[in-house]
């Protein structure tokens, strides 16, 4: 007899309730609940298509972007409704970063790159504290030692996975609560990859982390807690480990075994 699997978090940091997400008629997410823990990383996986970009992106409100999005259900941060119509969703997306598949740093120096966020949210009145809030952030993303001689240099000049970790450092001074990261590492080589998934386990349980990927070596390495999508619902969620190793439903099962995705 299999145990009962928590689906439900201890005090969730965000929890997702009955959400569907129709682009026009056609409909890509179909009824999920979950709840996003603040001390585990959560992953998403599932074959392409399958609705994990579109499900992540409800919890930052960043399909307001797309025209044809509509996003029904309800969804929480620390309790409050995130699609009220009082919500200031500039603050939403600083309190719940999102970092994307191909890295994207402004055309700006690296300083820069991670001041600007922090500038419009006013963390900083003095040159000293914004100096502060940089290396602060350049640290916690691993890139501090790697740019520290150069700061006033373009963050279009470093490589994919330093430009990676700069838009985390960019995230990270804004003082999210949440980060959610699409794809990551897949446009990077190993080497930063690996760089990446240390960096998440050093983040763990000071943000709650969510993370979108194909690679399910990279769920079981990062992550403690799994959602499985497919067809735009959420088959399974439970601990990575048990997922991994004894997946309730055959679904799940056939797509870490590889069968289809
Ligand atoms: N802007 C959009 N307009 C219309 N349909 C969209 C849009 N974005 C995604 N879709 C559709 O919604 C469904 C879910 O897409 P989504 O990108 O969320 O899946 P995914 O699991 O993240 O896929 P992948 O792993 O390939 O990135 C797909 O059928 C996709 O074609």
């Amino acid at each position: 007899m299999l145990e009962p699997r928590p689906l439900k978090v201890d005090a969730p940091k965000m929890t997702a309730r009955s959400v569907n997400v129709y682009y026009g008629a056609k409909q890509a997410i179909r009824n999920v609940s979950i709840d996003v823990s603040m001390e585990d990383v959560t992953a998403f996986i599932g074959p392409s298509g399958c609705g994990k970009s579109t499900f992540l992106r409800t919890l930052n409100r960043m399909n307001d972007t797309v025209a044809s999005a509509r996003v029904e259900g309800d969804i929480t941060l620390d309790g409050e409704d995130i699609y009220a119509p009082d919500m200031d969703v500039v603050q939403l997306r600083a309190r719940v970063g999102m970092v994307f598949q191909k890295p994207n740093p402004f055309p700006k120096s690296i300083y820069e790159n991670v001041a600007y966020g922090a500038r419009i949210h006013g963390l900083a009145s003095a040159r000293a504290d914004m100096d502060q809030i940089v290396e602060r952030s350049l640290r916690r993303a691993g890139l501090w030692d790697e740019v520290k001689d150069r700061l006033h240099d373009s963050g279009t000049a470093l490589s994919g996975g330093q430009q990676q970790r700069l838009c985390i450092a960019r995230a990270i001074a804004v003082d999210p609560e949440v980060i959610l990261m699409d794809e990551p590492c897949s446009a990077l080589d190993p080497i930063a990859t690996a760089r990446i998934e240390e960096l998440i386990h050093e983040l763990r349980g000071r943000y709650a982390i969510v993370i979108v990927t194909h690679n399910m070596q990279q769920a079981a390495r990062v992550s403690q807690r799994t959602a499985f999508f497919h067809l735009g619902t959420l088959v399974e969620y439970g601990s990575t480990s048990e997922m991994f190793t004894n997946p309730r439903e055959t679904r799940t099962k056939d797509y870490i075994t590889g069968r289809y995705g």
